[in-house]
């Protein structure tokens, strides 16, 4: 077993000296494979003739630049959701002949919704296994007399199926209109999205009242695109100062914006009740500490990643947290709620579910168990990284470091700028 034990910044001891812990640290931060992945379709698209930089060192998106450039019959995608949503709507659109595999979880995350989509787009899409689930096989594109460019669409279940669509939809001989049913979960993403394809001179035009997406069939102008920071990597900062025992702690986070596309950037608002301030700077962002609340709800539906860190950080701060929007978490990298469940126990906290699939909440036990908890990360990026700060008030191991290389690579690089970090090898 692979772990890492992480303890608080070490005491600075002079003779007869005991002074507190001090938390200083600049960190550059990894760049949004959210953006990184919809610049690259895009660009994609334009025939590869946008200067994109920037783009993140993050798995999902050095695999999606593998891919796009591959001639392998298959693309496996790994664990990368965008990447198989994405991929799987632009391999269609351009008539390619591919198999979207992933490891044994994207096999278990459901496509049939997209799939179902594409079809009525003109996509030949067969599932090599089970219905609804890669892998599946794209058997090239025909827009035909049937194929449609208007479609009816679930917005509850996955905003990338919708991401996927409207950016292969200028491509489409009519365009698209696409109607979007039930709830919308994850809507900054879509806006994400949408935004990136205006940039890139699409003519998109949403109505969220109305719930419907509208793109009109005119290619993409390729233009040089530059990604920003990624806030939900920032999130962890944010919680390491949240927790810092130094009340003096400042954090910078590099190339950050208050102006964001990110739906992530909402961790500014939750961690001012979590006793975080940001003030926005010539180079990003500084994080100071102030007042926390005692109690604290948040609705977590456009922001579903954010939910571990904030979960964790509420936990160890004693803050008594409501959640709402969670049940995306569900079908994410892991079911994130039952890995929080079991995880925040470790460290004397609890999770539980007050309305079925709708109200949680996490409020601290009344006694901890003793001793450094050993988390485990269920091949989830953000359990590791959600439960890292916990080390700025106790030691902890996390097992399967690895895993942030999905999203954020140099995360333990950079926490060792505020803990000490010690890789264990087994
Ligand atoms: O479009 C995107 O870049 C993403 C959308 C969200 O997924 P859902 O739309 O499935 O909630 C988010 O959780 C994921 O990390 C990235
Ligand atoms: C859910 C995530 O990613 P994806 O759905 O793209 O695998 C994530 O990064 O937290």
């Amino acid at each position: 077993m692979n772990a890492v034990r992480l303890n608080p910044p070490a005491t600075l001891t002079k003779p007869g000296i005991v002074q507190d812990h001090q938390v200083r640290a600049t960190i550059p931060l990894a760049s949004s494979k959210s953006e990184s992945n919809r610049a690259l379709i895009i660009d994609a698209l334009t025939g590869f003739r946008c200067d994109l930089q920037n783009l993140s060192t993050a798995r999902d998106t050095q695999t999606m630049i593998r891919l796009l450039k591959s001639e392998d019959t298959t693309a496996d995608v790994l664990d990368a959701g965008t990447t198989m949503r994405f991929l799987t709507a632009y391999f269609s659109v351009t008539g390619q002949h591919k198999i979207m595999t992933g490891t044994p979880r994207m096999c278990e995350r459901p496509i049939g919704i997209l799939v179902d989509a594409l079809r009525a787009l003109g996509a030949d899409i067969t599932y090599l296994k089970n219905e609804g689930y890669p892998p599946l096989q794209i058997n090239g594109f025909a827009a035909s007399a049937e194929s449609t460019n208007r479609l009816s669409i679930r917005g509850d279940v996955s905003s990338q199926y919708i991401s996927a669509l409207v950016m292969i939809a200028p491509l489409l001989p009519n365009g698209l209109t696409l109607e979007l049913t039930g709830a919308i979960g994850s809507r900054p993403y879509i806006e994400m999205t949408l935004e990136q394809m205006r940039y890139f001179g699409a003519d998109v035009r949403a109505d969220w009242e109305a719930k419907t997406i509208t793109v009109a069939p005119r290619p993409y102008v390729p233009k040089p695109y530059a990604i920003e920071s990624d806030w939900s990597g920032a999130s962890y900062w944010y919680s390491v100062a949240a927790l810092a025992t130094d009340e003096t702690a400042e954090i910078n986070l590099l190339g950050l914006k208050a102006k964001s596309l990110q739906g992530d950037s909402a961790i500014v608002s939750i961690m001012r009740l979590l006793g975080v301030e940001s003030t926005f700077t010539d180079t990003g962002v500084r994080l100071t500490k102030i007042p926390t609340h005692q109690t604290m709800v948040w609705d977590f539906t456009d922001c579903p990643d954010l939910a571990q860190t904030v979960a964790v950080c509420a936990a160890v701060k004693g803050v008594v947290l409501r959640m709402t929007g969670i049940e995306s978490l569900k079908i994410k990298e892991t079911d994130r709620v039952a890995a929080l469940q079991a995880e925040l126990q470790k460290i004397g906290a609890e999770l539980v579910e007050l309305e079925t699939n709708h109200l949680y909440e996490v409020h601290q036990l009344a006694i901890a168990p003793p001793g450094p908890a050993t988390i485990a990360t269920y091949d989830d990026h953000r359990m590791a990284m959600a439960f890292a700060p916990v080390a700025m008030q106790q030691e902890i191991i996390i097992e399967e470091p690895g895993v942030v290389a999905k999203s954020y690579p140099s995360f333990w690089e950079d926490m060792a700028r505020v803990a000490t970090v010690e890789f264990i090898t087994e």
